[in-house]
Order: C-alpha cells, then structure tokens, then sequence
C-alpha cells in the first residue's frame, strides 16, 4: 500500500469538501447538524440513538456532496441550457431533499417523545 498516496487521496477529498462548503445549501446543511447535535446533547440520546442522528445528518451531508459533484460536471458538460442538464440537475436536488426529508421524519421521530 502506498502510504503517501492514501494521505494525498485523503487531502483531495478535503479539498473537495472545503470547495462545497462555498455552497448555500451546504452551509445550511451544516449550521442544522450542529443545531441537531446541540439538541441532542441538551436533550440526551440513547447509544442507538446518537448513532441513528449522526448516520441520517452524515448521509444528507454526503448527499449534498454527491451533488455539488453533479452540479459542477453538469455545468463543465452543458454551460448553455439544455433541457437534460436541468434534468440531471434537479434529479440530484431531488435527491438531497429526498435525503433531508427522511432526516426530518427520524429528527420529529427520535426527539419528540422526549421532549411531550
Ligand atoms: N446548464 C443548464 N441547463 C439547464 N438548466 C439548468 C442549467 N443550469 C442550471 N439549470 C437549472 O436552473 C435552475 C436554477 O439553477 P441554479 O443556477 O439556481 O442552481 P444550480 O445551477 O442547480 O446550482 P448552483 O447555482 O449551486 O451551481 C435549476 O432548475 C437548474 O436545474
């Protein structure tokens, strides 16, 4: 195995999250899980349940990464609007909110009961 070039691949993909935290949607993906994780804290979870939070708030994140991904391909591909370009975009927003929603649903689900 090459060492150096695991820590480089590594160093890459950090270079890619810093570039998708420029994006609106990201931040406010992250200024969420933080709030999500405060609330946690003040209203106290179960093992099982921090490791649900934190799986739910990992996937939107790397949803809306996954995204951003597509953005940036879809607009190197097709800078001119094109009819599938805004397919392929949509599809991959649909597919964060899709991802979001379900956070929501497990969120409402996990902290309601304990705090009524
Ligand atoms: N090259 C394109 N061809 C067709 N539709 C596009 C193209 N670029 C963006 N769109 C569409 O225009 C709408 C608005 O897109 P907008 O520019 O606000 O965000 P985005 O391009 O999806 O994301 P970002 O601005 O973060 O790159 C969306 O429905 C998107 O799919």
């Amino acid at each position: 195995m090459n060492v150096r070039k695991f820590f480089q691949s590594f160093r890459y993909a950090m270079e890619g999250i810093l570039t998708a935290l420029k994006e609106q949607n990201f931040k406010f993906h992250l200024v969420s899980a933080i709030i999500v994780i405060l609330a946690g804290l003040l209203t106290g979870l179960t093992a099982v349940e921090w490791s649900i939070i934190l799986m739910v708030i990992f996937l939107v994140i790397g949803a809306e990464l996954i995204n951003t991904a597509i953005e940036r391909v879809v607009d190197l591909a097709s800078p001119e609007f094109h009819p599938i370009a805004k397919q392929a975009k949509d599809v991959a927003a649909g597919a964060v909110l899709v991802f979001a929603l379900a956070s929501v649903i497990i969120g409402l689900l996990i902290f309601l009961p304990k705090w009524f």
